[in-house]
């Protein structure tokens, strides 16, 4: 049985602006007590800052090989921090060479989302690419089979573009590390991860949030599945295909991601009200929906998160009775890691503060 243990969690509140500014900002007026809620989650786990900054080095050193340390990128990694992110996402792997894989993952994916999706200095606002884009990253992990003169200039476009190497090389490096069956996954929760990105671009050219329903279906896609579902390989271990594809096991890989990408939701909601014209996020989709302020909205979806790691709970029990063997334990025990790595992970990095 997992320990869930009540975090208490700082609440946004959302302040007119001073000097008679129109609009909100969200920030906590300087000397007001902030309100605080819970979120029940596993204690968080050890850090290992050496590990966490060898990763974090070798992640920059192979970014440089790309084309991609600007010094506002490479000050971006710091900021993330996907070293420690790993090492506290993947309690029990020893292997630097295999959480290194990951932590490069983590960087290919979050650029695609910076490079061809985000609203930012790299991309234009106007910028109607992030279809066809979309379409050539997936195509760089899951390469096309075409006639000899296409192929190559598929391959130039793809050896052109540094997100698109980036994303090449991380799932060449992750292929080196694991099993078909586990790559095919990975393929698998990548597409769905896209499928999120262009969904959530779609609401922003109508220039609406969706309804909080919609937005926690999209989210359990534009999530970090791609993340959790690498614990055996990261554990150097593969729970059997017949077993990682069972329904209950399935389920669990879902709530568990859609858990561990909310404590994103929550811990960026603040700079992501400041710093985005429309923010995803569940606080702001609900403040939107049910006409909230941010803070009571924050803690709804707080509750929501709560509601969730109770019934994963449920999930993982019903999984481990059905399915005595103990790679399913071991890999459900993952997930359980990746949830608290990320809670922590999310609430103390410096990407989301300030
Ligand atoms: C690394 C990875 C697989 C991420 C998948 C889900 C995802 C894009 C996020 C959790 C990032 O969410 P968001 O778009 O809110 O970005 P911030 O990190 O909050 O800036
Ligand atoms: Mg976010």
């Amino acid at each position: 049985m997992i320990e869930l243990i009540a975090h208490e969690t700082p609440v946004p509140a959302q302040q007119p602006h001073t000097s008679g500014v129109q609009g909100t900002s969200a920030c906590t007026p300087p000397g007001t007590q902030q309100r605080t809620t819970v979120l029940h989650c596993p204690p968080a786990p050890p850090e290992r800052a050496e590990v966490a900054a060898e990763i974090n080095s070798r992640i920059i050193a192979w970014m440089a090989g790309l084309g991609l340390d600007s010094e506002d990128n490479v000050e971006g990694v710091y900021k993330h921090d996907p070293g420690r992110g790993i090492t506290l996402c993947h309690p029990g792997s020893q292997d630097v060479d295999r959480m290194t894989a990951a932590g490069k993952m983590i960087v290919a994916e979050t650029a695609v989302d910076d490079y061809f999706c985000e609203t930012n200095s790299r991309r234009d606002t106007d910028d109607q690419n992030i279809g066809p884009n979309l379409s050539l990253a997936q195509s760089a992990i899951d390469a096309p089979c075409l006639t000899p003169d296409y192929q190559a200039v598929w391959e130039a476009k793809r050896t052109g573009h540094p997100v698109l190497r980036a994303q090449h090389e991380a799932f060449n490096d992750l292929k080196r590390i694991s099993s078909p069956a586990q790559a095919q996954r990975i393929r698998h929760d990548i597409a769905q991860l896209y499928l999120g990105y262009n969904a959530e671009n779609g609401w922003r050219l109508l220039n609406r949030l969706p309804p909080a329903w919609q937005y926690l279906a999209n989210r359990q896609m534009n999530s970090f599945r791609p993340c959790l579902n690498l614990t055996d390989v990261l554990d150097g271990y593969e729970i059997p295909a017949e077993l990682h594809t069972h329904p209950l096991v399935q389920d669990c890989t879902a709530r568990a991601s859609l858990i561990a990408t909310l404590h994103n939701d929550l811990a960026s909601c603040e700079r992501e009200i400041r710093e985005h014209g429309l923010p995803f996020n569940l606080p702001a989709v609900i403040a939107a929906e049910e006409h909230l302020p941010l803070d009571e909205a924050f803690i709804k979806a707080c509750e929501v998160h709560n509601e969730l790691i109770r019934t994963f709970e449920d999930d993982t029990e019903r999984a481990t009775a059905a399915l005595p063997d103990p790679a399913v334990a071991r890999f459900l025990t993952g997930l359980w890691a990746w949830i608290a790595g990320s809670r922590h992970w999310h609430f103390t990095t410096a990407r989301h503060r300030g």
